[in-house]
């Protein structure tokens, strides 16, 4: 079997660029199913070894550790990803995972190590599985089982208590849905949502008007999805654009806008209106525009590069109608979609980010007409990001007011804030809150 066509293979070389080059898991494993020649079925095999394997690291390395001493990386991670298999997916017999692992470390270049690595599993196969309830400090027993750093479960803890946090940590176990946007501007929600019944298993959202869930079905590749009719995006950042009270002649100003998710789906309100899109970088202007282009709405989107800390020496004073600081942040509430966001150490500077997210919400604020709406979203579910960013944005600016947030769903509304956490409705975690300047 040759490399490209083997997808423990090509999910090994894709952890390993994870685990030990700080690789972003969706990218590298873009890139290698692109490159590579499996089949559909191999692809989502590959998928689930590479997700499952990163959101179960530190359980499957508490499994192994009794097993081995020191060993090169690559072997490490083989181990790693067979015992996932052997743990977690029952339809794999296990001497099956012990075969491939094997043959992978033989396609690796190193006939001796494969010895090994059939040993390791052997063993670990024969040997009664160890059981989290033997570690007694609760924080990292919640830590090894759940595979969460230790300062994450104390955060989440400390902010949401036990219960929460465990309901939470629960939640993030089981896989994410697919969640589309129907763009109303080109095909009716309900004849949208019955052509894709009759092709897939799909259901509506409970918290979100224009969202079709599906738990499985790859919609990227379907021409609904070329066409610009559906679009993939979280039930929860779904509720930005409405939020926003947009009126069609809007000028609106998307300061950290790229991929573009939710300038399309505000671009569907407009009739003359327009929004200018910011980003910092040209590659990711250029995913707003072919979103603009794939949802047809490019005569009402342009894009800038500027850096929205700036916006205001950039367009100037009172220029919009309505702002939406969509900020860079954590991006923990994305744990179950991108589980190797847990493990990162650049995104757990929560102070470092309220400080780039106060600067842009000041800036932005000034190229905002009086009585003009700014919201602040955050894909993060940390009070750092979130509630004290809203309450010092106000403290500083005494010119803008907190405007309350309602929704019948009254779980999902704190302080006049949007705030979802991923088990309430198995979304992204999420948060909003919204602006008006006086
Ligand atoms: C949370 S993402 C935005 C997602 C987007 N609104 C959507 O719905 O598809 C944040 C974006 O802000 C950009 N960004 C970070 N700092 C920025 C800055 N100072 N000015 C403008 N964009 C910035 C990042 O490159 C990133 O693309």
């Amino acid at each position: 079997m040759g490399k490209n066509n083997n997808p423990r293979d090509l999910a090994l070389n894709v952890i390993n660029q994870v685990f030990n080059e700080e690789a972003y898991a969706n990218i590298a494993l873009n890139d290698a199913l692109k490159q590579s020649n499996l089949t559909a079925l191999d692809k989502s095999m590959a998928t689930n070894i590479v997700y499952g394997t990163i959101s179960h690291k530190m359980t499957l390395e508490w499994y192994l550790k009794p097993f081995i001493k020191k060993t090169k990386k690559w072997v490490k991670n083989l181990l790693l990803l067979s015992i996932y298999q052997i743990v977690y997916m029952d339809k794999v017999p296990d001497n099956a995972v012990v075969d491939e692992a094997v043959k992978i470390a033989k396609l690796q270049g190193d006939k001796r190590l494969s010895g090994f690595v059939n040993g390791v599993l052997r063993n670990f196969i024969r040997t009664e599985r160890a059981d989290f309830s033997q570690i007694k400090n609760e924080t990292e027993r919640l830590s090894i089982q759940y595979s969460m750093p230790t300062f994450l479960i104390k955060k989440f803890t400390n902010q949401y208590g036990k219960e929460r946090t465990l309901a939470i940590l629960e939640s993030l176990e089981t896989p994410s849905k697919n969640s589309l946007r129907v763009n109303t501007n080109l095909v009716d929600f309900d004849s949208e949502f019955d052509k894709l019944d009759s092709r897939f298993t799909v259901g509506k959202s409970k918290i979100a008007s224009t969202a079709i869930l599906a738990d499985t079905g790859n919609f990227a590749v379907t021409d609904d999805f070329k066409n610009g009719l559906i679009t993939i995006q979280d039930e929860s950042s779904q509720l930005v654009a409405p939020a926003m009270e947009i009126s069609e002649n809007d000028k609106i100003l998307d300061a950290c806008a790229a991929p573009g998710g939710k300038t399309v789906h505000m671009a569907e309100y407009l009739k003359d209106g327009h929004i200018t899109a910011l980003d910092l970088y040209d590659h990711k202007l250029k995913l707003i525009n072919d979103n603009a282009e794939r949802l047809k709405l490019s005569d009402k989107i342009s894009t800038e590069k500027v850096d929205a800390s700036k916006a205001f020496e950039h367009f100037g004073g009172e220029v919009f109608d309505k702002a939406l600081v969509d900020a860079p942040c954590s991006g923990m509430g994305l744990i179950r979609r991108k589980p190797d966001i847990k493990y990162r150490k650049e995104t757990t500077d929560f102070q470092g980010l309220q400080e780039i997210q106060l600067s842009i919400l000041e800036n932005v604020g000034k190229t905002i007409k009086k009585n003009g709406i700014m919201v602040y979203s955050t894909c993060t579910i940390f009070d750092e990001e979130n509630f004290q960013v809203v309450e010092k944005f106000l403290e500083q600016n005494e010119d803008f007011e907190q405007i309350l947030i309602t929704n019948e769903k009254e779980d999902i509304v704190k302080d006049g804030c949007m705030m979802l956490t991923p088990e309430l409705y198995h979304t992204d975690g999420f948060f909003i809150a919204k602006f008006r300047k006086k």
